[in-house]
């Protein structure tokens, strides 16, 4: 991911990405409904659908993983190559994440991943899980979070990492770390991640409380940066890239390099003992059954 000035951000440790999309249509091209020019084409995968407008420079990414965008191993990767892919165009410089699923955003983590599944799986998964975020966070484009539904975890995870957030005004669209609820804990470089957002106090006691904030509380806290009407999210994140992408690029990119590379490196320098954390962590029995009651508890809220 070089940068104009020949600094780079992530260096390219990805996995093997390509391995794990046989059967998906990444790389598909297709006509946006209505759509004609080049500007209207859209691409994109199984999972993540990319409306890239070639005139403006910004592409809006949907998450479309139904029923709640839970980020499975498949989506991760299909969001680091689409990421990448619009990366490595130089027509773009910024893109809209959003949600294509109704009144969620992202659930977070597939528990599904990391439930009854053996180490090497959870290991390949947080891997993958780590890779996005490192992308996600260091990526040169101006990432905008258009929020337009629920954003528990692992979804605030994925907020977290763009550089401006607009939450629809919906009581039901919580953001927040939660993950103490559920008998797991946050991993350091998300727990600096949110320190780095709302500051040490605040994340100190959202973090142990697994608060997740309504709309009002998370502009209050500062987790997000604009709380809008629901029909209002993707005009106000359009406007809020305008305004990010009036700075000129290398100033813009070499000082998102300055205010967070600190923060990824942390990870990067210990990323193999952060994966053998999280795999000892949730291969064990008491963390297993809890997860699993969680699941249960989440399929039977259902009926
Ligand atoms: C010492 C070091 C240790 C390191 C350890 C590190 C551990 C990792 C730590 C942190 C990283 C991040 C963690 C996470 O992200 S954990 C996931 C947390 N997510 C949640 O708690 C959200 C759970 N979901 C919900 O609250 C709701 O589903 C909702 C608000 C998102 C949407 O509500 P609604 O529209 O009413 O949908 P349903 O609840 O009915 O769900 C539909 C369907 O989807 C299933 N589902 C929901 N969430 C998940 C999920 N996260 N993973 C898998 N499946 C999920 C749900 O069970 C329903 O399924 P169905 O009944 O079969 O249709």
């Amino acid at each position: 991911m070089a940068l104009a000035s020949g600094v780079r951000f992530a260096p390219r440790a990805l996995l093997r990405p390509w391995a794990l999309l046989r059967g998906t249509t990444l790389g598909r091209t297709e006509p946006a409904a209505g759509g004609g020019g080049d500007g209207a084409r859209r691409f994109g995968s199984q999972r993540v659908l990319v409306e890239p407008d070639a005139a403006s420079g910004v592409a809006v990414m949907k998450l479309r993983n139904p029923p709640v965008n839970a980020l499975s191993l498949e989506l991760l990767t299909e969001l680091v190559i689409s990421l990448e892919k619009l990366e490595n165009d130089k027509t773009f410089r910024g893109i809209i994440l959003t949600s294509d699923c109704p009144r969620v955003f992202c659930a977070g983590l597939d528990l599904t991943e990391i439930c009854g599944r053996n180490p090497a799986h959870c290991a390949e998964y947080w891997k993958a899980m780590q890779e996005l975020w490192l992308r996600m966070y260091l990526s040169s484009l101006v990432l905008v979070a258009a929020i337009n539904g629920a954003c528990p975890a692992g979804g605030c995870i994925i907020a977290l990492s763009c550089d401006c957030r607009v939450l629809a005004d919906n009581p039901k669209y919580r953001i927040g770390l939660n993950e103490t609820l559920l008998g797991i804990i946050a991993p350091f470089w998300l727990k600096d991640t949110y320190v780095n957002t709302i500051g040490h106090r605040a994340s100190e006691q959202a973090l142990q409380l697994g608060s997740l904030f309504p709309p009002a509380e998370a502009l209050q806290v500062g987790l997000v940066d604009q709380v809008v009407p629901e029909d209002q999210v993707q005009s106000t994140a359009l406007s809020e890239m305008a305004r990010w992408l009036a700075v000129p690029d290398h100033a813009r990119q070499l000082t998102k390099n300055m205010m967070r590379k600190a923060t990824a490196d942390r990870l990067l320098r210990q990323r193999d003992a952060d994966t053998q954390n999280f795999v000892s962590f949730v291969c064990r029995d008491s963390i297993q059954k809890s997860l699993q009651a969680y699941l249960e508890k989440l399929r039977q809220r259902k009926g």
